[in-house]
């Protein structure tokens, strides 16, 4: 019989040992009674019929890792800025984590900033308040500050599709044909970068959301903060994400040198005929965004200031995607140091044959890990599937407690 039980538990929530007895830990239970405010409960598991065994609802290698991930307490130690970036396949939890994670650090004493950079956002949902805007919204609940955006992808990439075009698209070149220098014009052809604006690929909604907040977290007033939880979008969009900023800033590079050859050019012809053509905001505006990717691009693979935690359910198809994520965040020099896997049916008694054939397709999946190559020098961090959504913060409390010790 293995326990398992954590300090505390903020507002009502009810569990008993009960709950356990399906293969399900509810949060709360519906027929259980209700805790009062800080009063412990524990977990007793009555099999051990996962692998790794039940009493691991906590930070644990699956392999021998080459050298050993400290827990909770490393990631909140330390009071300058740190990064923490979830990501996985659609669906498996990343939300639900990374709010977690956030309220977690927020209770620990750090104010915190939240981030959904996925274009299909659900933080709203998640903490249950109204965080849309694309403005830093504060969440209540939590003991110091914490704060949530949702980036809005269309906007900011409007604002980009804006500076580009006056600085090398569309509006320059309306300007440049009037002026009569055509071989001007057709260098922008070679960009295409109006095109790329108008269907971007996955990946560039993520890049320009992420350099978005960089550009927050540039201001004095944001400078509070000191841990950033991003939630990213599914895997197919970090990995495209990876390898964008190189190419967006070879892209704007370009323009930012063909503005050169027009600033020169508009002011032969501004010396001619005195017209004032120069946009000096605009190229600013572009200049800044180049500089912001370039930081976003040594943001990802700064070891000491950021960690890509990788979020998996114990499915076949999601340990092979994560396995994908793991290779390829490794090439890029990402690191990566955790693998949650998420959903796992606690231990039962006497599980139904719906739960015994998910339980053991469960197993063969945390096999898997256990011998993948990408997957097994991550620590894994095992969470348990709860029978209810993980709305609002004393959910998210509830479900940190459980995944950051
Ligand atoms: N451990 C868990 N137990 C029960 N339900 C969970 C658990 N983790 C997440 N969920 C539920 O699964 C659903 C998807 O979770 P979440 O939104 O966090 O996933 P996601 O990976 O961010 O999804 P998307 O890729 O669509 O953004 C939500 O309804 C959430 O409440």
């Amino acid at each position: 019989m293995a326990c398992y039980s954590t300090s505390s538990v903020s507002s009502s929530l009810r569990i008993t040992n009960s709950m356990a007895m399906n293969g399900v830990l509810s949060f709360p239970p519906t027929s259980s009674p209700i805790l009062p405010f800080n009063k412990a409960f524990t977990f007793v598991s009555m099999r051990a019929s996962i692998k790794p065994p039940t009493n691991s609802f906590q930070v644990r290698s699956v392999a021998t890792p080459t050298e050993s991930v400290a827990g909770f307490d490393d990631m909140v130690a330390g009071t300058e800025r740190k990064y923490y970036m979830l990501g996985g396949k659609g669906g498996v939890g990343k939300t639900s984590c990374a709010a977690s994670l956030a309220v977690k650090f927020a209770n620990n004493g750090h104010p915190t900033l939240v981030v959904s950079t996925d274009p299909a956002h659900s933080l709203s949902d998640s903490f249950a308040q109204d965080l849309t805007g694309g403005a830093l919204v504060p969440v209540d609940g939590p003991d110091y500050p914490l704060f949530a955006l949702e980036i809005n992808p269309e906007k900011a990439r409007d604002d980009f599709r804006d500076a580009s075009k006056q600085n090398g698209g569309t509006g320059v070149k309306d300007f440049m044909d009037g002026m009569g220098l055509g071989m001007i014009v057709d260098q922008l052809g070679e960009l295409k970068l109006g095109e790329l604006l108008d269907t971007p690929p996955p990946g560039l909604d993520e890049a320009i959301a992420i350099s978005k907040v960089m550009q927050f977290l540039e201001s004095q007033e944001y400078n509070m903060f000191t841990r950033i939880v991003f939630d990213t979008a599914p895997t197919g969009h970090t990995l495209r994400l990876l390898s964008l900023p190189d190419f967006l800033d070879a892209s704007i590079g370009k323009i930012l040198k063909l503005r050169q050859k027009i600033a020169s050019a508009t002011s032969a012809i501004k010396s001619v005929f005195g017209q004032e053509q120069n946009r000096p905001d605009a190229a600013d505006k572009l200049e800044k965004l180049r500089e912001r990717m370039i930081k976003v691009r040594e943001l990802f693979r700064d070891t000491d200031s950021t960690e890509f935690v990788i979020v998996t359910i114990p499915t076949v198809m999601a340990v092979s995607e994560s396995s994908r994520l793991s290779a390829s965040l490794k090439k890029e020099n990402v690191p990566v140091k955790r693998l949650i896997v998420n959903q796992i049916l606690p231990p039962s008694a006497s599980d139904c044959k719906f739960c015994a054939m998910k339980r053991k397709d469960q197993t063969r999946a945390l096999d898997m890990i256990q011998n993948d190559p990408e997957l097994s020098s991550l620590s894994m961090i095992q969470a348990p599937l709860v029978d209810v959504e993980i709305r609002g913060v004393p959910a998210l409390k509830f479900l940190g407690d459980i995944i950051w010790t």
